[in-house]
């Protein structure tokens, strides 16, 4: 994944800043590309543009352009995405006191909290049409309006985006708007899929490992077998770092203190697998109780598979929804799943299942 601009980068001993090296795990020629082009990029002023597949980091890449710019303000991301069209316009914008029906007090957008910082529009391509224009005037006035409001208001902020689409095919069907795109694609910065950097998998266990005993300093860790990485670095990895991090996770909660090898982590990678096709939303996003087609699938796959892990996964992936529907209230998430509180209390502490705050 290069274009003209990462073709620049060709100098395998050209500097990293710090902060992107803090930030970004990985040694690898893809990687190490990334990163000259994340410290060239991060002390201008100028838009830049991640692209990459889901999950593979962009994300992470515009904490680290953020943090390496030496801008005062905050970081504000918004996954453009995530927010209903209609909302998008009064959470970025920000509204004034009856701008319209529910609009009870003033509010200020996250356009103007990125004052001095950086705003971080994740899923751009998503944006509504009528919105782009919006997000163009700010771009060339550098000011903005709130819904309702009539004052214009100054506004600095570095604008970084990210998309998994190629955006020049968005454009090409009308769908996002030409004008806005060269203004927002100044510093292209593509983020390589896992897929281009498996040999980095073992550093990024290590640090997804060490992250998880900065916050739990007696947490009692899992070990991977040289096995099980030659395992890990056969896959493919359509979910990119975000389902290595659920490989890692769910190896933290269920063999705290224990070798893994080939066969726990096939049975991981399956479970994921069945996950992202069962619910069409990508890995690691729930498991399809009782899909039988998906069983005869795992089966024909494999040939044989570990029922007793599969059953202990989905009951986790159980509580741990009903925790998040619950806030993390006990008592509610256990009578979501018709338990005892008590007996759910057992299960939270067996499996180490971390409360949503
Ligand atoms: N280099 C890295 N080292 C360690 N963890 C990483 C790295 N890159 C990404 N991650 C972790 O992988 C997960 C996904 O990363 P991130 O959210 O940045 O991806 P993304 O490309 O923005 O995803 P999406 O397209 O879905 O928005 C996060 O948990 C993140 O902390």
């Amino acid at each position: 994944m290069t274009n003209v601009f990462s073709n620049l980068f060709f100098d395998a001993e050209a500097p990293i800043l710090y902060e992107i090296d803090a930030h970004i795990v990985g040694s690898s020629p893809a990687t190490r590309r990334m990163k000259q082009m994340l410290t060239a990029v991060s002390p201008s002023d100028a838009p830049v543009m991640l692209s990459g597949d889901t999950g593979s980091g962009k994300e992470r890449a515009a904490t680290a352009i953020h943090q390496a710019s030496g801008r005062k303000g905050k970081l504000v991301a918004v996954n453009c995405a995530a927010i209903p069209g209609e909302l998008l316009e009064s959470e970025l914008f920000g509204y004034e006191k009856g701008a319209f029906t529910g609009a009870e007090e003033q509010r200020v957008g996250l356009i103007e909290m990125a004052d001095g910082g950086s705003l971080f529009l994740d899923e751009i391509g998503d944006m509504p049409m009528a919105l782009q224009s919006k997000l163009l005037r700010v771009l060339e006035a550098r000011e903005i309006q709130r819904v309702g409001g009539r004052e214009s208001i100054a506004v600095d902020f570095r604008l970084i985006t990210a998309t998994h689409r190629r955006l020049t095919d968005s454009v090409a069907d009308g769908k996002f708007r030409a004008d806005l795109f060269y203004r927002i694609n100044v510093l292209p910065v593509p983020v390589p899929p896992l897929a281009e950097r498996l040999e980095e998998i073992p550093e990024l266990i290590d640090r997804m490992l060490s992250d998880h005993t900065k916050q739990h300093p007696h947490a009692n860790l899992p070990h991977f077998a040289m096995d099980a990485i030659e395992r890990l670095q056969a896959h493919n990895w359509p979910g990119n770092i975000r389902e290595l991090r659920n490989v890692v996770d769910r190896a933290i909660v269920m063999f705290p203190g224990r070798m893994l090898h080939a066969g726990e982590v096939d049975n991981f990678l399956l479970l994921i697998e069945t996950e992202g096709e069962n619910t069409g939303k990508g890995p690691g996003s729930g498991f399809a109780v009782g899909d039988q087609d998906a069983v005869l699938k795992m089966l024909r796959d494999k040939g044989a598979i570990d029922i007793r892990l599969i059953l202990r996964d989905m009951e986790i992936s159980m509580i741990e929804g009903a925790l998040q529907m619950c806030e993390g209230n006990v008592t509610g998430a256990a009578q979501s799943l018709g338990l005892q509180r008590t007996t759910l209390i057992e299960k939270i502490k067996k499996y180490g299942i971390q409360k949503p705050q």
